[in-house]
C-alpha cells in the first residue's frame, strides 16, 4: 500500500470545475505513476485542456484537490508548480519567433542554472549553459536548424523545440499537449521519435488525438467524456473496450479534433 502510494507522483481527487452552470471536469481521480507513460483522450469538449490548466494552476478548481509526491499543491501559483516540476509544453505562440532554437533554449537553460540575471552577456561564456544546449539541440534534432529564426522553421521543428523548451526545464511530470496536432504527415515520425526516446525518469501524461501515437506510446490511458473519467486502463484494454470505441474512436478509428 505504502509502495502503491509512493509510485504515485501526480495525483488529483475529485477534481471539479464549474464555468457557470457547465461542469468541465467531474470528479475527476486521476494518478500518474512515476515514470509514467499515460495518455489522456476524449472527444472535443471532454475537459482535457481544462484539466491541464488545473494541473498546471492556470485555473483554480472549484473543489477537489491536486497532489504532487503527496504534498498539496491545489492552491499553488502557476510558476510555483513549474519550479516544483510539473511542466507542460510551450505552445508555438509562446516561442519567440525572432530567436533561434540555440537562443531559445540558452535562455531557458540559463535560467534553469539561476543564471537569468546575466542574460545578456555572450552565450559562449557559460560552458555549462553550452553543453547543455548542445545536448538538447541534438536530442531534439535541432542541430541542423539551430541557427534559423524560429519563425522561418518547419511546423514540426517549431514543435520540437516546445518539447526541448520543456525538457530544458528538469521537469518530473512533463504535460505534453497534443504534440503532433497540425504537423503534416511527413515531419511526425521525427516527432514520434524523440518522444518515445524521452528520459524514462520524467512521467508523461500525453494529451492527444492521433491514435497512432497513443497506441504506440502510452502504457495507460485515461478516457475523459463530458469532464469526468469514462474508462482508464492500459493501452491493450482500452483500444479493445466497446464502450471507449462507441464514444470515443469510432468506426473509422477516430472522432479527431
Ligand atoms: N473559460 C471557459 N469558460 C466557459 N466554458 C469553458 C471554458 N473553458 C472551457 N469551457 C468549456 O468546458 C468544456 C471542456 O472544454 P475543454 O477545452 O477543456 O475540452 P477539450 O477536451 O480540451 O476539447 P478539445 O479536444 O476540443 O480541445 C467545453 O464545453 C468548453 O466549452
Amino acid at each position: 500500500m505504502v509502495e502503491a502510494l509512493m509510485s504515485t507522483v501526480l495525483e488529483t481527487r475529485s477534481l471539479v470545475k464549474r464555468f457557470g452552470g457547465l461542469v468541465a471536469t467531474n470528479e475527476v481521480s486521476l494518478k500518474v505513476e512515476k515514470g509514467a507513460r499515460h495518455a489522456l483522450i476524449g472527444p472535443n469538449g471532454a475537459g482535457k485542456t481544462t484539466l491541464i490548466n488545473l494541473l498546471t494552476g492556470v485555473l483554480e478548481p472549484s473543489s477537489g484537490s491536486i497532489r504532487l509526491d503527496g504534498v498539496d499543491i491545489t492552491k499553488l501559483a502557476a510558476h510555483k508548480r513549474v519550479r516544483r516540476g510539473i511542466v507542460r509544453t510551450f505552445q508555438i505562440n509562446q516561442l519567440f519567433s525572432e530567436l533561434t532554437p540555440l537562443t531559445s533554449l540558452a535562455l531557458t537553460v540559463s535560467a534553469q542554472q539561476g543564471l537569468s540575471a546575466r542574460w545578456w552577456q555572450p552565450l559562449g561564456r557559460n560552458g555549462q549553459v553550452v553543453v547543455e544546449c548542445e545536448r538538447l539541440l541534438r536530442q531534439f534534432r535541432l542541430d541542423d536548424v539551430m541557427d534559423q529564426k524560429v519563425s522561418q522553421l518547419a511546423y514540426g521543428k517549431r514543435r520540437l523545440l516546445e518539447i526541448a523548451t520543456a525538457i530544458a526545464c528538469k521537469p518530473r511530470v512533463l504535460l505534453l499537449d497534443e504534440p503532433v496536432a497540425g504537423v503534416p504527415e511527413g515531419e511526425r515520425q521525427e516527432i514520434f521519435d524523440t518522444i518515445g526516446a524521452l528520459p524514462e525518469d520524467v512521467s508523461v501524461l500525453l494529451i492527444e488525438h492521433d491514435m497512432d501515437l497513443v497506441f504506440n506510446y502510452a502504457r495507460t490511458v485515461s478516457v475523459l467524456v463530458n469532464g469526468a473519467v469514462f474508462a482508464e486502463g492500459d493501452v491493450q484494454s482500452i483500444s479493445r473496450d466497446p464502450r471507449v470505441k462507441a464514444v470515443y474512436l469510432g468506426e473509422s478509428g477516430g472522432a479527431h479534433g
